[in-house]
C-alpha cells in the first residue's frame, strides 16, 4: 500500500466524497424536518408544503437571543466553582505537516484541531454538553407552554416527551465527566460535524417529537402512557447501568461493585469487562439508548413516521459509531479485542445484531 493509499484507507465517513454529501444533506434534512413538522400532513418523506422566503429566515431578535443564550452558557461554563477533571494524556509524537488541499473538505467536516482552546476555554467540550443540549430542554419547555396556551393545558404526551428528554439531558450533565472518554472528545476534531451537530442538530431535531405534538395533538390513554413509561425505565436502567459499570471499572477496577466481574487482560495493561452488562452485548449502553429513543417517539402515536425520525437516525448513527469504535478498539487492544468479540458475539441487540 502506498502512503497515499494508506492515508485514504484510514479516512472515515466515506472520505472527502462522503463528507461533501453530509455537508449538504445534514442542514437540508434539518430544515426539511422543521418545515414538515408544522405542516398539516407532516410527511417525513414528502416535500414541505411551503418554502419560507429569505426574509422569514432572518430575524435580528432571534440572532440577539442566540448570542444572549451562548453568552449565558459561556458565563456558566466559566464559573470558578466548577470541578476540574483531567482528560486522557496526549502522546506528542509530532511530525512535520504539509497541506494536502484535496483533503480540505474532509478536515472541514471532521475538524483538524482536536482540542481547540482559548486559555482554559475548551470549545468542543463546551459545545458538546451545554448550549445545544440544554437549549433542547428549553425548546421542549417552550413548546409545552405554547401547547398550554393553545389548548388550555399541556397534553399527557407532551408531558411525557418533556420529562423523558429532561431526564436524558439531566443525566448527561450529572455524569458530565464521562463525556471526557467519548470518541468525540478523544478522537474527533472540532469541525462542522460536531459544531453543527451540537449547536443546531441536537436542539432542533432532537426536539422534533415535542414540535410534532404542538402541531398534531395525539390522544394518549393512561394504560398506554404507563407502558411507555415502563419502556423508558427499562431503557434508562440498561443505559445507566452499562455506562456506570464501565466508568466505575475504568476509574477503579477494585471497586466492590465491579471487582467480581470477569475480565480479559490486554497488552496495554487495561482490562476488558466480559461479564455484567458488557458481557451481554458489546455496546449495552447503545441498546438502552435506543430503547429510550423509542419511548420518546411512542407518545406521538403511530399515525406518522416523522416523530420516529430520531429512532431511525439514531439507529444509523449508533451502528456507524459502533463500527468506528470497534476499529479503534482493535487498533488499541489487538488480539485481546478479537478474543472479546469471540466471547461476546453480538454488538448491540442480543441474538440479533
Ligand atoms: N444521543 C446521542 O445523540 C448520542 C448518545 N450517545 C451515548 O453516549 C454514551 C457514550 O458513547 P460512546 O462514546 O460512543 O462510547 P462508549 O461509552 O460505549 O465507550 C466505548 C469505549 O468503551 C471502552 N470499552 C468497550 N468495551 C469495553 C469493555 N468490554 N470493557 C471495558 N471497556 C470497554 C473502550 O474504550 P477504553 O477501553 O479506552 O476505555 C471503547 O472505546 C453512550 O451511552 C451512547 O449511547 C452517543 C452518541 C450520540
Ligand atoms: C450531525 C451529525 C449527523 C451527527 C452529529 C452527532 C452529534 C449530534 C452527537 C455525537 C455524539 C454526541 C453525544 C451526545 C449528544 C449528541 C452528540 C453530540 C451526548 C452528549 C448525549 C447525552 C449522552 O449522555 C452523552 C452523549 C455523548 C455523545
Amino acid at each position: 500500500m502506498t502512503p497515499r493509499e494508506a492515508s485514504q484507507a484510514s479516512l472515515e465517513f466515506g472520505g472527502p466524497l462522503g463528507v461533501t454529501v453530509m455537508l449538504v444533506l445534514l442542514p437540508a434534512t434539518m430544515f426539511h424536518l422543521l418545515l414538515v413538522v408544522r405542516s398539516g400532513p407532516a410527511r417525513l418523506l414528502g416535500p414541505p408544503t411551503y418554502l419560507p422566503g429569505l426574509e422569514e429566515l432572518w430575524s435580528p431578535q432571534a440572532l440577539l437571543l442566540l448570542f444572549i443564550w451562548l453568552g449565558l452558557q459561556v458565563a456558566l461554563y466559566l464559573l470558578p466553582a466548577r470541578k476540574v477533571a483531567e482528560g486522557l494524556e496526549l502522546k506528542d509524537k509530532s511530525r512535520l505537516r504539509y497541506p494536502i488541499n484535496g483533503n480540505s473538505i474532509y478536515d472541514f467536516f471532521l475538524g483538524r484541531e482536536l482540542n481547540p482552546r482559548l486559555g482554559s476555554f475548551d470549545f468542543k467540550y463546551f459545545c458538546e454538553l451545554r448550549p445545544g443540549l440544554i437549549g433542547w430542554v428549553f425548546i421542549n419547555l417552550a413548546l409545552l407552554i405554547q401547547e398550554a396556551e393553545l389548548r388550555g393545558s399541556p397534553s399527557l404526551a407532551m408531558w411525557l416527551v418533556n420529562a423523558f428528554q429532561l431526564l436524558y439531558v439531566g443525566d448527561a450533565l450529572w455524569y458530565e465527566e464521562s463525556v471526557l472518554t467519548t470518541m468525540d472528545i478523544i478522537h474527533d476534531g472540532f469541525g462542522f460535524m460536531l459544531a453543527f451537530g451540537d449547536l443546531a442538530w441536537v436542539p432542533f431535531t432532537y426536539s422534533l417529537q415535542a414540535q410534532f405534538l404542538l402541531y398534531h395533538p395525539q390522544p394518549l390513554g393512561l394504560p398506554m402512557a404507563l407502558l411507555i413509561c415502563l419502556i423508558k425505565v427499562i431503557g434508562y436502567y440498561i443505559f445507566r447501568g452499562a455506562n456506570s459499570q464501565k466508568n466505575t471499572f475504568r476509574k477503579n477496577p477494585s471497586d466492590p461493585s465491579v471487582a467480581g466481574l470477569e475480565t480479559i487482560p490486554t497488552a496495554t495493561g487495561r482490562q476488558l469487562l466480559v461479564s455484567g452488562w458488557w458481557g451481554m452485548v458489546r455496546h449495552p449502553n447503545y441498546l438502552g439508548d435506543l430503547i429510550m429513543a423509542l419511548a420518546w417517539s411512542l407518545p406521538c402515536g403511530v399515525s406518522h413516521l416523522l416523530p420516529y425520525f430520531y429512532v431511525l437516525y439514531f439507529t444509523a448513527l449508533l451502528v456507524h459509531r459502533e463500527a468506528r469504535d470497534e476499529q479503534q478498539c482493535l487498533r488499541k487492544y489487538g488480539h485481546a479485542w478479537q478474543e472479546y468479540c469471540k466471547r461476546v458475539p453480538y454488538r448491540i441487540i442480543p441474538y440479533v445484531y
